[in-house]
Order: C-alpha cells, then structure tokens, then sequence
C-alpha cells in the first residue's frame, strides 16, 4: 500500500487538452513525449524499456499498479535481470486511469508508486486515458507534461532532438556468458539500448553474448563472431550516424558476406539506414502487445508486441538487395525486411515480446540456423571442416576481461 498524501497533478498535451489527476509518483514535474500503450499488462518491463526513454507514457489499460512491482535487482542463471528490462525507469512519467493503491503479487516487493518515487519518475491517475488516446490518434504524436501541484509548468521537451540511444548504451563492452559447456555461437550484440530479454533469447539457446557500446567498430571485431545483432533503442534512428556508417561498411566489406545478421526495431530501422533506404517517424507509433502482423514469404500471420515512433519506408529499400520480410496488417507499415542472397533479417516489432505474445519467437532459431550455416561455409582447414562446433575465435580471454553486466557509467 501506498504511503503518500494525496497531491494533485495536472497532464497537458500541448496545443492540447489538459486533464486534472492526482499525483502518486515522485513530487516532481517533467516533460517529454506523450505516447500511448494498449497493452494489458507488462508495466515494470515497458517502463524499464530503454526505448521509452524520455516519453510520458500513457496506459490504456484502465486499472494499473494491482500486482506491484518485483525486485528489480533480482538476477536469473545468466545473470540477466530476472523482472526489469534495464536497471532503471527510462519514461519520464505515467499517466493512468486508475491507480490500484492495493496491489498483490508473489513477485511484488513494492508498489508501483513507491517505485515511481524512488526512480524520480511522475505518475498521475483519475485520467480520461481515451480520451487521450482519441485525442493522440487524430492530431499524431505529441509533446506531453505532468505538472505536480502547484510547480511551475515546465518547459515542453521534444526527446526526438536528443542522441538517446547515446544515454541508454552500455559505455564498456559486456560479456553474458551461455554457461554451457559448449557454446554453439559468440555473437557480438550492438547495443542502444537493448532489452535484457534481447541477450536472454540468445544465450539461452547456447550462444556466448558480448555486448558492444552503439558506436563500437563492428567492421573491425567482426570476423571473430559467428554472428551479428542489432539491439532496439530509444529516438530517432538518423541520431545514430556512427552505427549507420559502421554497418554500411560492414556491409561493403565482401569478408562479411556469410555472417549473419538479426536486428531488432531501431537495430531494424539501422540496417535499412545502413543499406540506403528512409525511416520516417509515424503518426502517433506502435505501442502495443496484440498487433497483427503477416510473413510475406509465408502469408502467416503473427500477432506481435510492439513499441515504436518511427517506420521503414519499404519503397526505398534497395530492391536488388532487398525485400520487405513483415507487413503491418492493421496499417500497412513495414514490420521487417530480408535479404535476397545474404542470412540477414530484420523485425519492426519486437520476437523477444517482454512483455507480449511469443508467436515470433522462432525467429531467433531462425538467426541460429543461419549461424550454423555460417559455421558449415566457413574457409576452415580441410580436417576441420565437418566440425560444426568450430566456434569462431573471439578470444576467451577477452570475453573474461569484460564486465559481466551493462556499464551504466
Ligand atoms: N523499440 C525500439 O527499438 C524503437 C525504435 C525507435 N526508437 C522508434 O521509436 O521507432
């Protein structure tokens, strides 16, 4: 149960309507950008999604807070945090409907607002949510504050004007190790900002993990790894000049042509960067865990959890190199796109679903058949060849010198 004193708290969109709350987070005001989630439940791992970083995120869900929050510092066998997608809270504030000032959970340590308080996030409840929404769908994306008690207003901030991906990366490389015997893949993991059941989805399915700051070289590291991955991340992808520039390298240099790729939403919206297309941001974005979304090599479809601003425009994806791999059945946006002759695929949405429905879970065997693949082709002495446990040759010893979790500073 809750502890504060009840404090009112105003949410303003701006150029907008204003809705009168009452504060249960931390005292104190802030700005960002107001986005909406329909999703059921999932508010301690959306809310430490490096990709919301800065957004005020309004929850359609009317009721939130009933099952706590669980220990955020809780780690599992692969020493990944076991509750929280980061460490930390990356939204600036949360806007509900209904607070539930009762919560009850096995895993529960606290309540959601003690959590807001402590995290120095905002958190406003008795807000018309649809109305919001409604509002949000007709005028697109827009700048949002919450305004405790009698605070000044602060300033509106447009997040999308800063180099978020740059606040959230690890600042050292990380190792997560498979604790197999015998790992079956070193990936090198880009990361801005990436979900802890990103690098979950990798090692438990036998792969050793080294995870590399957005801006890292991956051109000159690569050939040590038997495969590549492009993390998720907050913002506007045209921020990430540096990991665009390295990948469009990566992708010139003919020595990479059989190591595979796998991104992820911004890991997603890079490599298409990389490769010549256009991103573009979207009216008012993707937040959601039950979008449907069909496999255009298949005609499947796959309902899947999603969390973006911005979209690949497919029509600029270089069609000799390119074709789109998902479509959005609800609006048409691009979901993914796949290479024609290299084992490179990317997904707007998100197959680690944290939370959300695992349907395209599968892709990450998908990214591992194209490992092993990799491992068949590659030019290895003639005795070694038929050895499909050759690892490549990232050294063990730099892998043991590296931290064991992300760097936050
Ligand atoms: N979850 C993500 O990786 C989001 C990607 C990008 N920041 C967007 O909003 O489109």
């Amino acid at each position: 149960m809750s502890s504060i004193k009840e404090q009112k708290a105003t949410f303003t969109i701006k150029n907008g309507p204003t809705f009168k709350g009452v504060s249960f987070g931390a005292n104190k005001s802030v700005a960002g950008e107001a986005v909406f989630t329909t999703s059921l439940v999932g508010y301690p791992e959306s809310m430490t999604d490096p990709s919301y970083r800065g957004q005020i995120l309004v929850f359609t869900q009317p009721l939130i807070g009933n099952y706590g929050v669980p220990d955020g510092t809780q780690r599992d066998e692969f020493n990944l945090l076991k509750y929280f997608e980061s460490p930390h809270i990356h939204v600036v504030g949360i806007v509900v409907a209904e607070y539930a000032y009762e919560y009850s959970h096995w895993t529960a340590v606290e309540s959601l607002a003690n959590w807001c308080q402590r995290e120095g996030v905002a958190a406003i409840t008795g807000v018309d949510t649809r109305a919001v929404v409604q509002y949000l769908r007709e005028e697109g994306s827009s700048l949002g504050r919450i305004t405790i008690g009698d605070d000044m207003e602060p300033e509106y901030v447009d997040p999308m004007n800063t180099h978020l991906v740059k606040q959230v990366t690890t600042k050292q490389p990380f190792h997560v190790s498979a604790i197999v015997k015998n790992p079956i893949a070193n990936i090198a993991l880009i990361d801005c900002g990436v979900k802890e059941n990103i690098i979950r989805c990798l090692v438990k399915r036998g792969a050793n993990v080294t995870v590399f700051p957005f801006d890292y070289r991956i051109q000159d590291i690569a050939d040590q790894f038997d495969g590549i991955f492009l993390s998720n991340g907050p913002g506007n992808p045209e921020f990430c000049t540096d990991t665009i520039n390295n990948l469009r390298e990566f992708m010139l240099n003919p020595k990479f042509v059989n190591i595979p790729i796998f991104g992820i939403c911004l890991g997603h919206q890079l490599l298409a960067l990389a490769s010549g297309a256009h991103t573009s941001k979207m009216v008012y974005g993707n937040r959601a865990h039950n979008i449907p979304c069909m496999d255009l090599t298949t005609g499947q479809c796959h309902i899947t959890s999603q969390n973006h601003g911005y979209a690949v425009d497919p029509s600029t994806l270089p069609a000799d190199q390119w074709k789109p791999y998902f479509v959005n059945l609800n609006d048409g946006s691009n979901e993914g796109m796949i290479h024609l002759t290299r084992p490179i695929f990317s997904t707007q949405f998100h197959p680690e679903a944290k939370g959300g429905p695992l349907d395209t879970d599968i892709l990450f065997d998908k990214f591992f058949n194209n490992i092993e693949e990799f491992k068949l082709k590659k030019d290895l002495p003639m005795e070694k060849k038929n050895n499909i446990n050759k690892l490549s040759n990232v050294s063990k010893q730099f892998n043991d010198s590296l931290a064991k979790e992300r760097v936050l500073a």
